[in-house]
């Protein structure tokens, strides 16, 4: 472990000591704290959380199983579905009523797995549209030619040091279709450091990942926490929710069930039941 990976775990977890390992549990510095958030699509509550904060400078995990409304509610946070109800406040602004440009904006990021319109693209051109493809991909993907001619020499040399950074440079003029699994995952969280983000979030980013790159990407979501921002993303694997998360948000049936650290979790009956139970319900079917 490095020294700076020492001292951005240590400061995580001063940070996140003392907090109970209860739903809700109030954080000393909340970079996201959101209140009563539920959406139903039809007779389907996919989300129903009364309350959770996250705490600023750690990498939070939030797990639960299939079905458990995890996507969903990160879809509300950035402004990509509208709740049916729920207000949160990231960064000290209320956000809830923001479009996701605007969420972006204000620092709240996510990742987007890379749709077959961007796997037309070359992986240089992904990332000069990575911030503007929070506004909508489709509409962006048509402007690329006047983007390119419009854009300012900073992004593309942002772009470059990110590509660099991320182990990429040598692909900028390849397809990103021609990319392996796991340089897709870089590209994806590269893109979304385009937009300088305070907070991001990354949905399943191990997902399709092979084992040799499975530690590079480890390595760059703890650089993330050591650079200063605030992780929050969704993971099955529980070995990879250990090795690198400071905190664990607990979903099941669109409630937050639980939160505690990694070690905490693994041993809470109620997230076990929450598994075997899910387990159960398709063994049934
Ligand atoms: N647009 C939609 N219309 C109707 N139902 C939806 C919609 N989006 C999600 N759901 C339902 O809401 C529930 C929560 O889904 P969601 O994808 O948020 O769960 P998840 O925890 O992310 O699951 P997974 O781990 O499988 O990705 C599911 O029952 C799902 O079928």
């Amino acid at each position: 472990m490095s020294d700076k990976e020492k001292a951005g775990k240590a400061a995580a977890g001063a940070a996140l000591a003392g907090v109970p390992a209860e739903p809700g549990a109030p954080k000393a510095d909340a970079i996201l704290s959101a209140t009563g958030v539920r959406r139903a699509f039809g007779g389907l509550v996919a989300v129903d959380v009364e309350h959770v904060e996250i705490q600023r400078g750690t990498i939070t995990a939030l797990i639960g199983p299939n079905g458990a409304g995890k996507t969903t509610f990160f879809n509300l946070l950035t402004g990509f579905d509208r709740p049916s109800r729920g207000s949160w406040d990231f960064d000290g602004r209320r956000a809830d009523r923001m479009r996701s440009f605007q969420v972006a904006r204000a620092g709240m990021v996510r990742t987007f797995q890379l749709t077959k319109a961007l796997t037309r693209m070359s992986v240089l051109d992904n990332m000069l549209i990575g911030a503007a493809d929070q506004v909508g991909e489709r509409m962006w993907a048509g402007l690329v030619p006047r983007l390119w001619r419009g854009q300012e020499a900073a992004n593309r040399e942002r772009a470059l040091v990110l590509l660099e950074r991320f182990k990429l440079i040598d692909k900028r003029e390849h397809y990103a279709g021609e990319l392996s699994g796991g340089q897709r995952k870089l590209l994806e969280m590269a893109r979304a450091l385009m937009l300088e983000p305070k907070m991001i979030m990354l949905d399943e980013p191990m997902a399709g990942v092979n084992p040799a790159l499975k530690q590079s990407l480890l390595e760059h979501i703890k650089d993330l926490r050591e650079d200063g921002m605030t992780v929050l993303f969704v993971e099955h694997d529980m070995d990879m929710v250990h090795e690198i998360a400071d905190w664990v948000a607990v979903m099941a049936a669109g409630q937050l069930i639980t939160e505690g650290t990694p070690d905490q979790i693994s041993a809470d009956q109620r997230v076990i039941d929450a598994y075997l139970g899910a387990h159960h319900d398709a063994a049934q079917h």
